[in-house]
């Protein structure tokens, strides 16, 4: 009997394994079928993040993101993917007014998606909503230091750690949820030697994601847009890894000249007749 190749999905439980074995993970986000494609090919995860709002909506924030603008895309990510583990990011006010809410409406993101685990922004405040989550089935990727739900009472989105007990805040914030059983953690804009004491800290089991932190973390992420070097404003933990807005400009200047020109369409791309 020929051996089948099984390739699975990676699921939220290989995660801690990748973190225990020091082999580093990879992640960015995506939030349609065509990226999704080509990210699959190289992340461990992909997020279908709250950003959407921002990147592709032009909002000034991710509060007006809505759990249907979430369910929507990351029905878009599945179809895109086969091999990365899909993580879908709850909005702002759909978990954080009780444990059961968030139950009910994790519980609809991942019977309306089929992705794998979903993320919500918080600390040790929410470390019983992520035990609540775990222990129904629903695996949870925590989000601490600059949590951009909290752009309202963080007075802008400010980079974390500088104050006097904030190493000692953001620690106990990546144990209670690590506790409570979430299986990663997102570390978003904390200043380096801050985030680096969290991210080796022996006692957090869950695997630790960097955005604006520290290479020092399990793994690291990036807005996909932001990296593609499509983004028109971005934070200073970006790196560019491409031009795609000077490339797509270009394209369409070309465009407009050929069709102005009347060069376009030329005959290949119109139906002679039979
Ligand atoms: N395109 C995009 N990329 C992101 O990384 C991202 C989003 N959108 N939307 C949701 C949040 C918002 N994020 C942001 C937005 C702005 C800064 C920013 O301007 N930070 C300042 C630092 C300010 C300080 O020093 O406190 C910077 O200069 O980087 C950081 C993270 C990260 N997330
Ligand atoms: C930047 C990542 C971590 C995120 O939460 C998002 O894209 O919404
Ligand atoms: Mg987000």
């Amino acid at each position: 009997m020929s051996q089948v190749v099984q390739t699975r999905r990676l699921q939220a439980v290989d995660l801690i394994k990748r973190k225990a074995e020091g082999r580093k993970i990879i992640a960015l986000t995506a939030y349609h079928a065509h990226t999704a494609r080509i990210v699959d090919a190289y992340c461990d995860f992909v997020l279908v993040g709250d950003s959407l709002g921002m990147v592709m909506h032009g909002m000034e924030s991710t509060l007006p993101v809505t759990l249907e603008m979430m369910i929507l895309q990351a029905q878009a990510v599945m179809r895109g993917t086969s091999r990365a583990l899909v993580v879908v990011d709850m909005p702002f006010g759909s978990y954080e007014a009780s444990r059961e809410q968030a139950f009910l409406n994790a519980a609809r993101v991942l019977k309306e998606t089929g992705a794998g685990a979903v993320k919500l922004e918080g600390g040790a405040r929410f470390a019983e909503t992520v035990a609540f989550l775990t222990e129904r089935g629903v695996p949870v990727m925590g989000h601490i230091g600059l949590t951009p739900q909290s752009v309202n009472t963080m007075g802008g989105f400010k980079v974390q750690g500088h104050g006097a007990g904030d190493e000692d805040r953001l620690r106990a914030d990546a144990r209670a949820i690590s506790d409570a059983g979430a299986f990663s953690i997102v570390m978003e804009g904390i200043v380096e030697p801050v985030a680096r004491a969290i991210a080796t800290d022996p006692a957090i089991r869950a695997a630790t994601i960097g955005i604006g932190a520290t290479a020092a973390c399990d793994g690291q992420i990036l807005v996909l847009e932001d990296m593609l070097g499509l983004s028109d404003r971005v934070p200073r933990f970006v790196k560019s890894f491409g031009s795609l807005r000077a490339h797509i400009e270009e394209a369409v200047r070309a465009y407009a000249d050929e069709v102005q020109a009347g060069r376009f369409p030329a005959d290949g791309h119109t139906y002679p007749p039979r």
